[in-house]
């Protein structure tokens, strides 16, 4: 008892004495592009940047949300007030059936920026090695602090996601920057940047054969995959599957920054792939839309992106462990949708549809045509969020388990050929370094 008093308290004052940091001393500004400006403190990097302005209603997780690489790009405006009170864990694990190698959902923190309304500068929680601000720093990300996420928050909610600059230190007394200087990163190939660029392994003992499209991998969809025994090959967001399918059991698309628009060249791989291998296939958020496009739907840009982790969608159509009619709460974080089409194109029906805005949560392929394919917009892997739907994962794996067992062996395996995959091993090295770019 006394032993545990003593390691709490030890715990409490970590907090209290490695935070030593600037917060108070510079100022910072952020600016909307439609014209408004919100003045605070600086802490993080002192360094200013231009993002895509954007709010989660997320009431935890933080640091998830700062790693997830579909942030890039973004100044993540959290709602909750008090972000920070339980400090930033050590972002390493090991490498082996259960883990992909970090804790977070990516080496390092992916947004542009980030803004808060009370930044906590005392931290506490027994994995935490340090505060958001001095990550931050480390990662030269900026924040700001002291701002009315409120307003920021109902300026963002009637004009949809707007065009932002957080200039700090100086750059907070400077000109307000002209229209043409915001920077945009829908304009951008992001998933090029964040993509590995050379394809790895995982698990390699696993018992089935997984290929994973990498268009910006939160690191738990990775574990939702090793963790249930997959042998995961990760390969670059362009690389053509269609030259290596025989080699694999089941594809599974990620997640990822941007516009998938950018990623037709990954749609038009997959569209191949539809129509010549019956093998399942699961795509989760730019996954859902890349499939989509490969499936004939055309992908749009919403006024009004979905963040946070409260985000009802509806099941239209029953498949594993989703049952027609109820309703699932949802992890979010997308700007880009699928367009509802009636009918949509054959073999293709809705799957899922959010409960708030309508818009298409989730296709599949009908029963009758032969295929077995999902795609949902949210986030099935959580980190953060809720786990109602977390079994899709182990849907998936079964299904791709069960071709296996009917269909047998893939012909290289039949043949006794050497497995001529192109992912020879996983190397630190090989993955991609969060802040490189
Ligand atoms: N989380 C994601 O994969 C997001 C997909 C896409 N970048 C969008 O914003 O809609």
């Amino acid at each position: 008892m006394f032993t545990r008093n003593l390691y709490s308290i030890a715990r409490y004052t970590r907090g209290l004495a490695t935070h030593a940091t600037s917060i108070g001393r510079v100022p910072a500004v952020l600016h909307l592009k439609s014209g408004e400006s919100f003045v605070g403190r600086s802490f993080g990097a002192e360094t200013s940047t231009y993002g895509e302005t954007v709010f989660s209603t997320s009431i935890t997780s933080y640091t998830e949300s700062m790693t997830d690489p579909s942030y890039r790009g973004q100044i993540l405006v959290f709602t909750t007030p008090l972000i920070g009170n339980y400090g930033v864990p050590l972002n390493k694990t090991p490498i082996d059936g259960q883990d992909v190698g970090v804790y977070l959902e990516s080496e390092g923190i992916q947004c542009s920026a980030i803004v808060v309304a009370d930044v906590a500068e005392r931290f506490s929680h027994h994995r935490a090695v340090e505060s958001i601000a001095s990550w931050c720093k480390r990662y030269n990300v900026p924040g700001i602090t002291g701002v009315d996420t409120r307003a920021i928050t109902r300026l963002l909610r009637d004009q949809g996601t707007t065009l932002g600059r957080l200039a700090v230190g100086e750059d907070a007394h400077a000109a307000l920057p002209k229209d043409d200087e915001y920077w945009d990163p829908a304009q951008e190939n992001l998933v090029e940047q964040i993509s590995t660029k050379q394809p790895y392994v995982l698990n390699p003992t696993g018992d089935i054969k997984i290929a994973v499209i990498d268009f910006g991998a939160k690191a738990n969809i990775l574990r939702s995959l090793v963790r249930r025994d997959a042998a995961v090959t990760v390969l670059p967001w362009n690389f053509d599957f269609n030259t290596v399918r025989d080699q694999y059991d089941g594809l599974f698309l990620t997640n990822g920054p941007g516009d998938p628009r950018h990623c037709m060249e990954a749609a038009l791989h997959l569209r191949r792939t539809l129509q010549e291998w019956s093998k399942p296939v699961f795509g989760i958020c730019m996954g859902h839309q890349v499939i989509g496009m490969a499936a004939g739907l055309d992908a749009y840009r919403m006024t009004f992106g979905n963040r946070g982790h409260n985000q009802p969608v509806l099941a239209l159509a029953s498949s594993g462990s989703i049952k027609a009619g109820r309703v699932y709460v949802t992890s979010q974080n997308h700007q880009y949708a699928l367009k509802l089409q009636d009918p949509f194109p054959a073999g293709w029906e809705p799957f899922f549809i959010n409960c708030n805005d309508s818009s298409v949560e989730g296709i599949k392929s009908t029963a009758d045509s032969g295929k077995k394919v999902w795609g949902v917009q949210f986030h099935p892997e959580s980190a953060g969020g809720p786990l109602d739907t977390i079994e899709m994962f182990t849907d998936f794996l079964t299904e791709c388990r069960a071709h296996k067992m009917e269909f047998g062996l893939n012909p290289q395996e039949v043949m006794g050929e050497t497995n001529v995959e192109p992912a020879l091993a996983f190397t630190a090295a090989a993955r991609r370094v969060a802040v490189a770019a």
